[in-house]
């Protein structure tokens, strides 16, 4: 492998990495950008390993030896301080993050993304280890603007919705609202591992990400995951395509978000990885502001992708409403709009996503159609218990 240098000219030494969730979605990318472009070294901490499998095996892999995998359970493992100690840079992908577990499963949300970091941030302190910690954009909450009247002008002016790192406050909804569980709990380790930096010296970094997508995200309910559970945007709508249902639009879909490639997004994180003069102490938003649309604006691409990739025609009624209270329950809230400022990410590090949202969706899609298609046409062929 030719020498690498970071964004400075200097060469970049092999380091050795504790990633923490390394076998879910994000985990899964990162390892695999680490092990083809990279000499660096992963310890894999996660509980899970099947999104990561086939970077573990066969022993012949190209990268065999720079990888390991440790099962483990951050919540009760003695493990975890060595692990950190043995490495240079800790990254916590770790987490609870499907909002619908938010307001049904606040408990588990708090102490996940919470309570079960704090030794991670702990540890990293105490032994002078570098940290970079996912954060999310859900720490920003509601937009200024949301709060206007629906015809006020200063609902257009940027200064009202535009997400700042160092300037834009978070808005959460009240405490019945379940759903700011989980933003609450993130944003208070936030402030705790800045907290560190300040009064301890730890050199550290935040990640926010913004919808990230792409393959491997989440799971398709009745093929993998977990038996129950309400998967994010990207795996819901993907499920009702391959199963032909129409997709449901929560509250009408009319909630806007910004979808950035999984890979622009981790060629953002391996810029942290390998620039921590220009990555320490900083919180990076990390999205493409120019990938905006509203729920429903994003079902009908998806639906018209699928068509393109599966070749099978869409349904005569693509979409269907459902509200918040039947599809996610009581405490259900959301945010209205998230576009990232850039400013930061660009200055620090230069990085800008390249993907359009119709790009991204076709190969995700392409994948999704390729890995799923034939095992849901099996399990809706397979007769039901009576
Ligand atoms: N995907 C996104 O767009 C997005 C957006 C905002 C924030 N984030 C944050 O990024 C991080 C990773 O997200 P992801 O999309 O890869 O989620 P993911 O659920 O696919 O990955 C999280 C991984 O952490 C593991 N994990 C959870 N609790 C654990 C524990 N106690 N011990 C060991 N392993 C544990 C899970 O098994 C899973 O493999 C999370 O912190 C999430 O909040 C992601
Ligand atoms: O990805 C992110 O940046 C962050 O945001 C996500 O939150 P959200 O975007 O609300 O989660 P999705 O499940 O992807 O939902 C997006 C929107 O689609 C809607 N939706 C979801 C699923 C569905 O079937 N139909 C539907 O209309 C939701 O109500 C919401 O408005 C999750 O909280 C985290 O993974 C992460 O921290």
């Amino acid at each position: 492998m030719a020498t690498r240098t970071d964004l400075d000219g200097r060469p970049i030494k092999p380091i050795t990495i504790c990633m923490i969730g390394a076998g879910g979605f994000i985990g899964s990318h990162l390892c695999e950008k680490l092990m083809s472009e990279t000499p660096h070294k992963v310890l894999a901490l996660d509980v899970y390993n099947d999104k990561i499998k086939h970077l573990l095996e066969p022993d012949s892999l190209p990268w065999a030896g720079r990888i390991q995998f440790h099962r483990l359970n951050i919540k009760h493992d003695s493990r975890l301080e060595g692990l950190i100690k043995m490495a240079d840079l800790t990254i916590n992908l770790a987490a609870i993050c499907t909002p619908a577990d938010y307001n049904t499963r606040p408990l588990d949300t708090i102490y996940s993304n919470f309570i079960d970091a704090l030794p991670v941030v702990k540890y990293c302190s105490e032994n002078n280890k570098r940290l970079i910690h996912f954060s999310t954009c859900e720490v920003y909450g509601k937009t200024i603007g949301s709060f206007l009247p629906k015809d006020s002008p200063l609902r257009q002016d940027p200064a009202n919705y535009v997400l700042k790192e160092d300037t834009s406050p978070c808005i959460f909804g009240s405490i019945e609202k379940q759903r700011w569980s989980y933003a609450c709990a993130k944003q208070l380790i936030e402030r705790l591992i800045y907290a560190e930096g300040a009064e301890n010296g730890l050199e550290f970094t935040i990640v926010r990400p913004f919808n990230w997508i792409g393959p491997r995200m989440d799971f398709i309910p009745g093929i993998d995951g977990p038996s129950e559970g309400v998967p994010r945007v990207l795996a819901c709508f993907s499920n009702n395509l391959l199963r032909r249902e129409p997709l449901s639009l929560v509250d009408g879909g009319q909630s806007q978000r910004t979808f950035v490639y999984i890979k622009d997004a981790i060629e953002a994180v391996l810029l942290m990885i390998e620039n921590p003069d220009r990555a320490n102490g900083h919180i990076f938003n990390v999205g493409n502001p120019n990938n905006e649309v509203t729920v429903r604006q994003l079902a009908e691409m998806m639906t018209k992708v699928y068509a393109k990739v599966s070749g099978e025609p869409s349904l005569d009624s693509p979409t269907v409403d459902v509200s918040s209270k039947e599809f996610y329950g009581e405490g259900y809230d959301d945010s209205d709009k998230r576009i990232p400022d850039m400013t930061i990410i660009n200055k620090q590090l230069g990085w800008n996503p390249k993907t359009s949202l119709w790009d991204l969706l076709e190969s995700t899609l392409t994948y999704q159609h390729r890995t799923y298609a034939e095992a849901i046409k099996k399990s809706i062929a397979k007769p039901t218990a009576s």
